[in-house]
């Protein structure tokens, strides 16, 4: 499904000039390296996904390999996915707090655009009404933006509720931002309503609530409590609609590297579908921690 059509604004040329602006992100920077001191015998190159390692060959005949330079251990990158009220929240809160990635969510940078007034803003506000999808045009730009800041580069990303569509994810792969595991926060649709209509927003702490599930513990607080502008009835089914004719073009994308954290019955708790996702991401850690052994050696 398409973004919403905000006043004409969006257009296919400025998406593929979005998608036409390739940019390497290679964290290590072969400057950082020697020159070969014996031309006689080549340095090797290793090109992976996590950037570029030196190897030096210590002489033609023995087929030994010393790693003189290597990237330093590469911070994760990951990406979450999910219906309206999935735990997406929940659950970036619990891997943000042990993995120390920077979480980066979508919605929030667009709120926030629309608390500063800005005309992109404007336009967002119109189409999260709809609970449509935000247009590339607007959308792209802020998630590649703060992907590149410092932190996101040296302390690793959670990406959440970004990409929605399949445009979204190649513009994204036009920068260079891969991840390097896609979760879906599989739930099952009939307990999401109830969830986001009773969702609430504490926004001294920014903490959230539910007013049955999970209510707040003074009266102090629930004097205080904010409901999303979007977190109604009739606009939640909106976005489940544009959720479910969005996830399987974004899931074909990310195929080998996804894994369902599953709430089966929808009776699982955070911390079981947390110990899904933890699983999988230290999975990856090992593998990885295997390959660069192998490198090494
Ligand atoms: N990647 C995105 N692309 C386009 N629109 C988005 C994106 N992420 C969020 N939005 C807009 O913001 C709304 C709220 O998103 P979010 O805060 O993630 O809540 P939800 O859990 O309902 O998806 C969406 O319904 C959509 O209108």
């Amino acid at each position: 499904m398409a973004a919403c059509n905000v006043n004409s604004v969006y257009s296919a040329a400025s998406v593929s000039a979005i998608v036409a602006q390739p940019k390497l992100q290679s964290r290590t920077s072969l400057s950082r390296y020697n020159p070969n001191p014996n031309p006689k015998f080549p340095n090797i190159l290793l090109f992976s996904s996590r950037g570029v390692d030196l190897i030096s060959r210590r002489s033609s005949r023995t087929p030994n390999f010393l790693v003189l330079g290597s990237s330093k251990a590469e911070p994760l990158r990951v990406m979450i996915s999910g219906a309206p009220a999935s735990g997406k929240g929940t659950q970036c809160e619990l891997i943000t707090q042990k993995y120390g990635l920077v979480h980066i969510a979508a919605g929030d940078l667009l709120r926030a655009e629309i608390a500063a007034g800005s005309e992109n803003g404007r336009r967002a506000k119109e189409c999260m009404e709809k609970g449509q999808l935000v247009p590339d045009e607007i959308v792209v730009m802020m998630v590649k933006e703060r992907l590149s800041k410092p932190d996101s580069q040296e302390k690793g990303w959670l990406l959440d509720g970004y990409p929605r569509s399949s445009s979204q994810a190649i513009a994204l792969k036009g920068y260079g931002f891969e991840p390097d595991i896609f979760i879906l926060l599989d739930v099952p649709e009939g307990i999401l309503v109830e969830r986001v209509v009773g969702r609430r927003l504490d926004p001294v702490t920014g903490k959230i609530y539910h007013i049955k599930y999970s209510p707040p513990e003074t009266e102090e607080i629930a004097s205080r409590l904010t409901q999303r502008f979007d977190d109604t009835e009739e606009k939640v089914k909106l976005r489940l609609n544009t959720h479910n004719e969005n996830v399987e073009a974004v899931l074909s994308i990310y195929e080998d590297i996804t894994i369902k954290a599953s709430h089966i019955n929808g009776n699982v708790s955070k911390e079981d579908v947390f110990a899904q996702i933890d699983s999988a991401l230290q999975n990856l850690l090992q593998q990885r921690k295997a390959t660069s052994g192998s490198h090494a050696a």
